[in-house]
């Protein structure tokens, strides 16, 4: 005897309709306001005088696919971009209209959206055209990953940092450019290896990287995301790796002892390479360890302004 299979669904259920209003859906009310855009109330478009000027009335949190193109592998990749974006108000203005971002998003989504930054410059100056201000500003964070190989096997496998860029564009000043990075490291702690008979305690330490650049600068030069990432783990006790053999894991640690340092001496060696790199006019590091014998972190940060030097 074959086995039999019953027939689904063998409760007859109230129609979707009932079932909704079964769990309480009613009927529309009565409808009194314009529902053609002509006769609606546009309130955004009030002008009075509302007390003060905003710096910036936008929108956050918008996630959107994105390109990125780096001169390290993986040459092409996409990622998830978390954007924002802004203009200022005139004391003037009840508010902005704020369907006019996404609209513009939108349009740049159709073809792929890059974070190179010249088509990010292009977006932005359009942003305070598209919502008749005189200046606009971008910003987007996303993961970047890059490929790693470890030191003797030569296996490969992604890392990845978080970059960021904020584009700000005046009808009358241009644009500032800010980019950022941020990379997990290495650290081994000097003082612990110096006091010890053996070993040196070690930790993750994380770098952020917060630049700005010349005008004239041109990513296609020089990737921005390769110098910042060489800048935090070329001066570090060791790089991070996705696959480590043991072979690999000995080269790493021994690397590692052979390399001390403390969150002080990260940021200024870092701050260092940095200073030496032409197209960066300001920087912020910052290093943040996660020490391995105490519950809490160390930090270090360091600014410097080129554009004050005499
Ligand atoms: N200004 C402002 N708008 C908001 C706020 N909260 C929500 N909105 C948005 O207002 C949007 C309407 O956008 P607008 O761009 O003003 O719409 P519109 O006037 O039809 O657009 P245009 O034809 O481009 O002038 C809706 O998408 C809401 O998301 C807020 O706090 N301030």
């Amino acid at each position: 005897m074959g086995h039999q299979t019953k027939a689904f669904p063998i409760k007859q259920l109230p129609s979707k309709e009932k079932r909704h209003q079964l769990f309480g859906s009613v009927k529309p009310a009565p409808r009194t306001k314009p529902v053609d855009k002509m006769h609606m109330a546009d309130l955004q478009n009030t002008k009075k005088d509302f007390l003060f000027d905003l710096d910036a009335v936008g929108v956050t949190k918008v996630k959107n696919p994105i390109m990125i193109y780096s001169s390290i592998a993986p040459y092409t990749q996409t990622s998830i971009g978390e954007f924002t974006f802004t203009s200022s108000l005139k004391q003037t203005n009840k508010g902005t209209n704020m369907s006019r971002f996404m609209e513009q998003l939108a349009n740049y989504q159709k073809n792929g959206f890059s974070t190179e930054l010249d088509v990010l410059k292009k977006f932005t100056k359009e942003i305070a055209k598209r919502v008749e201000q005189q200046d606009a500003a971008l910003e987007v964070n996303f993961p970047w990953f890059f490929e790693r190989q470890a030191p003797d096997t030569g296996l490969t496998g992604l890392n990845h940092a978080d970059a960021g860029i904020r584009i700000e564009y005046h009808e009358l000043k241009g644009f500032c450019i800010y980019l950022s990075l941020s990379a997990a490291i290495t650290t081994l702690c000097p003082c612990s290896k110096e006091i010890s008979e053996y070993s040196a305690h070690n930790q993750r330490g994380n770098v952020i990287m917060e630049i700005s650049v010349s005008e004239d600068y041109q990513e296609a030069d020089l990737d921005w995301k390769k110098v910042l990432l060489e800048a935090a783990e070329s001066n570090a006790s060791a790089r991070l790796h996705p696959i480590l053999k043991r072979t690999d894991e000995k080269m790493v640690t021994e690397q590692a002892y052979e390399n001390p340092r403390f969150v002080e001496d990260m940021v200024r060696l870092i701050a260092a390479d940095l200073y030496e790199t032409s197209f960066i006019t300001k920087f912020k590091v910052t290093c943040q360890n996660e020490e391995s014998i105490h519950m809490h972190d160390a930090i270090a940060a360091v600014t410097y302004d080129k554009t004050k030097e005499v």
